[in-house]
């Protein structure tokens, strides 16, 4: 806890339970000049505030006694312009947005880089703020989350949790099936309009001389075919949060009315004399580039411009291997359990070979396959043989596929914040080694340790403390 910082240096508190996180950030933050403190749990800080108080918190969520989230709450409640930066290997989004509605300045994901928490310690230092009251928890459906630990998706969760709460318009891109959808919804359930309506609408699927109407309703006798008044999406979604999928579909004209509507908060409906206000957030989505449209004419660029006031690009599934076999164990399970079949589980070969397909439909076309297998595949476990794919799918970068499916492993557990892999995983690979070796020459131990390259006496030993339960 001893300081070298000069006697004016700005005074940051840091509560976390984990030493060695507290003693290596600790030391990084006082080489930036900071005076630092050190609590390992929220306790202990909030005991320490009555008689002082920092310029700046640092907190994990996840400690004994007091967590990151509810210390936060305190923390702002308290003392609103008092920065606190959340750490934490938990990046759901429900974490995430819990921090930023609580108030907390920015959110880091573990594992970060020093240079980068420094940096989010000055940044805060430099801008101490005062925040909005937090509006109420939306409830959760654990069927909306979404699954990702990558650094690609852990940046997607950051971006939700920042722009939930802010009104701010946001336009979602990326291929179909990426999860457009999911990240609007999402967007809607950690906003103060959580409950309010969130009405979706996919321009692609309606019919152009449709969509005028489905936007903005209409009156009795408006067109042939009108026989009643009907409220359109816009009026549906008043306070609430409007989803516009397929954006770049939008005939141009419509574009022109919508951007009117969205610039004065006001329409007629189609045929109507009765000006109607709406109050209405939009999220819209497109796997198109809108920025070649407007290019070619096809997008009005103010359009454009009032969509993408916050822009989320989700990534293509290839472009975060590492979550597909998170995904694939979730909807393998997911789908046993809606359709009441029993249970199956991966290989580590067929996790190896999903891991290196292209998946040109992204998350959609996995949990498609998944469904299928669930039903399909012959075992209890599904092998590389069942997948539907025509060749065998080559290793990304040469690696042997046992390696691929160890580092999806590895990434996994990493993410997870669990602990001693290198013990965990030496033991798996002499136990499978051993295993096969065995198995290959009907149990006969010196001619097993020949083929594996040990000695007879060392595969005993090892196979001694490697596997108890065996002779
Ligand atoms: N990260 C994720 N975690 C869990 N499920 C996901 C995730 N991303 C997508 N999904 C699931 O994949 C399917 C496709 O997602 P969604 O409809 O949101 O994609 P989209 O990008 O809007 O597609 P399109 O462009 O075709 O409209 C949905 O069933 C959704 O629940």
């Amino acid at each position: 806890m001893a300081d070298r910082a000069p006697p004016d240096a700005a005074t940051l508190w840091l509560a976390d339970d984990d030493r060695g996180v507290r003693f290596v950030l600790a030391a990084a933050l006082r080489e930036a000049g900071l005076a630092v403190r050190e609590f390992e749990n929220g306790d202990a800080l909030l005991a320490a505030l009555g008689g002082d108080a920092p310029d700046l918190v640092f907190t994990d969520v996840r400690m004994p006694g007091v967590g990151g989230l509810a210390l936060l709450e305190r923390l702002h409640a308290e003392r609103p312009a008092l920065p606190v930066i959340v750490m934490s290997a938990y990046t759901d989004i429900a974490t995430t947005a819990a921090a930023y509605r609580h108030g907390a300045f920015d959110y880091l994901p573990k594992p970060f880089d020093l240079d980068q928490a420094v940096e989010a310690a000055q940044r805060a230092l430099a801008q101490r703020r005062t925040s909005a009251p937090p509006p109420a928890a939306p409830a959760r459906d654990p069927d909306l989350e979404l699954i990702g630990h990558s650094p690609r998706m852990r940046e997607v969760f950051r971006a939700i949790g920042r722009v939930a709460a802010s009104g701010l318009n946001v336009l979602i891109t990326g291929e179909t099936g990426t999860g457009k959808e999911l990240v609007a919804r999402a967007l809607h359930r950690h906003s103060a309009r959580a409950d309010r309506a969130f009405v979706a609408l996919n321009t692609a699927a309606i019919p152009s001389e449709l969509l005028e109407s489905e936007l903005f309703g209409h009156e009795a006798g408006a067109f042939t075919g009108a026989t009643r008044r009907h409220p359109g999406r816009f009026e549906q979604a008043d306070r609430g949060m409007l989803f516009l999928d397929e954006i770049g579909d939008m005939p141009l004209l419509l574009q022109t009315r919508l951007l009117r509507v969205l610039a004065e908060g006001e329409f007629y409906r189609v045929g109507g004399r009765e000006l109607i206000r709406a109050d209405v957030r939009v999220i819209a989505a497109t796997h198109q580039d809108l920025e070649a449209k407007v290019a070619r004419g096809e997008f009005r660029a103010d359009l454009l411009h009032r969509l993408d006031v916050v822009r989320i690009q989700l990534p293509a599934l290839r472009e975060r291997r590492e979550d597909i076999a998170l995904l694939a164990e979730h909807f393998l399970a997911r789908a046993a359990h809606e359709m009441r079949l029993e249970p199956k589980r991966w290989s580590a070969a067929a996790l190896s070979a999903l891991a290196g397909f292209d998946w040109p439909g992204n998350v959609r076309q996995l949990e498609n396959l998944c469904r299928r297998l669930a039903v399909m595949a012959p075992g209890r476990e599904i092998r590389p043989g069942d997948l539907p794919f025509d060749s065998v799918v080559p290793a990304p970068s040469g690696e042997a596929d046992w390696t691929v499916a160890l580092r999806l492993w590895a990434e996994r557990e990493l993410a997870l914040g669990r602990e001693k892999l290198h013990t965990r995983a030496s033991g798996e690979l002499e136990r499978v080694l051993f295993d096969a070796a065995l198995k290959a020459h009907d149990g006969h131990r010196q001619n097993a340790a020949n083929a594996l390259g040990l000695g007879r006496n060392t595969l005993t030993r090892k196979l001694g403390s490697s596997r108890p339960r065996r002779r």
